[in-house]
């Protein structure tokens, strides 16, 4: 697979400059130390040399002619010598906040340019991932900025090779697209917060709710299992009373952090509130869960947490196992995850251990589990 960057010839950033476009971006907003204000300036490339703040750079810097937006989709389309309608592709793009409909909209455009037959775009934060179309050898990788704000890599392949003429429409149109990106990213980001434990940096309940529903859903269309293990700590609050909250929380982290570790990165880690998590198994049936129990109970055992009198505060937990039952909603598979839990707790009853803490038998707690289960 050839990875093509983008070949035009003069350095600096992608520009915008097609005469077609010129009475829109006489209107456009330019950034004013941070914020944005009409402007009616900067017809000219040299005056222009990016676009105002916004600038789509090609990976590998190349130099980057006047563009020219024109449609090669052909007859069925549009005329070749026709510009692309940039009112009509503005609407289409900020029509909405959703990253992967901004994202749409704009690839739907940029067919009609280049005839492109994949694509793919990476957050900054290498988060989330959208792709879509087929992975052909020929592609032209984009870095977007926006205010220096880093914005992450579009990339386009197709099968044959990107001419100049095309990487400048692709520039030109990436150009015009990258405020919504922006603005697409940030309301995703902010849904992402909704949905973030800010202690641990977990999931969270609603995490939980709005995944747990959608995964449920997609389980039963395609007749796959899924499960879910509750974890709550073993004497929590002592640890929070003899050591104080910030050990206490440190505890928390460790234990999100272990999670993460033994999960698969498919699985749903997610702090509830206080010492209580959730894992949820995509495509795990009970014994899966069970297994996949006992590996954190494994892994919480070889965990412990320092505190500046130098004592070394184990961890243990009990957890419960539950696997989808035809009939079951969301609530009622967790509800049987958490009586499993509550049969595992009553079960045993360890003090806090400081020193290297070993966690209860996960074999023991695993046929709690399961007998709860299947007592049900
Ligand atoms: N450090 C810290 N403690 C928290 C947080 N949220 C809740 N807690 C504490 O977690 C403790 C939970 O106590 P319990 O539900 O009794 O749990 P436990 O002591 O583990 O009891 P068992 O589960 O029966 O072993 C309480 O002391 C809460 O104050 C938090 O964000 N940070």
């Amino acid at each position: 697979m050839s990875i093509e960057a983008p070949s035009s010839c003069h350095s600096g950033p992608a520009s915008v400059s097609d005469s077609s476009l010129h009475s829109h971006l006489a209107h456009r907003f330019v950034p004013i130390h941070g914020s944005y204000q009409l402007a009616r300036t900067l017809h000219q490339p040299e005056h222009a040399p990016f676009f105002r703040g916004c600038h789509v750079q090609p990976n590998n810097q190349p130099d980057t002619p006047p563009l020219t937006l024109v449609s090669t989709a052909g007859p069925s389309h549009r005329q070749p010598s026709e510009p692309i309608d940039t009112i009509r592709f503005l609407q289409a793009v900020t029509a909405s906040l959703e990253l992967d409909e901004v994202l749409n909209a704009l690839n739907d455009f940029l067919y009609d340019l280049v005839a492109h037959s994949g694509w793919e775009y990476q957050c900054p934060t290498g988060e989330p991932c959208f792709s879509g179309g087929k992975s052909d050898p020929h592609r032209v990788e984009y870095s977007l900025t926006l205010n220096a704000q880093n914005l992450g890599v579009f990339r386009i392949k197709r099968g044959r090779r990107f001419s100049e003429e095309d990487q400048r429409r692709i520039e030109g149109l990436l150009a015009l697209a990258t405020p919504a990106i922006q603005n697409a990213l940030r309301f995703w980001q902010v849904n992402r917060q909704l949905e973030r434990d800010p202690l641990t940096g977990l999931g969270n309940r609603r995490a939980l709710s709005v995944q747990g529903e959608q995964w449920l859903a997609d389980s039963l269309r395609h007749r796959h299992p899924i499960s879910m293990l509750v974890l709550d700590l073993d004497r929590f609050k002592a640890v929070n009373d003899t050591y104080g909250h910030p050990v206490g929380d440190r505890v928390l982290c460790k234990v999100a952090e272990t999670l993460l570790a033994v999960t698969r990165t498919a699985d749903l880690c997610v702090r509830l509130g206080g010492d209580e998590f959730v894992v949820l198994l995509p495509d795990s049936d009970l014994t899966n869960a069970l297994e996949c129990a006992e590996r954190i109970q494994h892994a919480l055992s070889q965990q412990f947490v320092e505190t500046e009198s130098d004592h070394h505060i184990g961890i243990s937990a009990s957890i419960g196992a539950a696997a989808y039952r035809s009939g079951m909603d969301f609530e009622q598979l967790y509800r049987q995850a958490d009586e499993a839990l509550y049969v595992a707790k009553s079960a045993h009853d360890r003090p806090v251990r400081t020193c290297q803490a070993t966690s209860r038998s996960a074999s023991s707690r695993r046929a709690s589990a399961a007998e709860t289960l299947r007592a049900e």
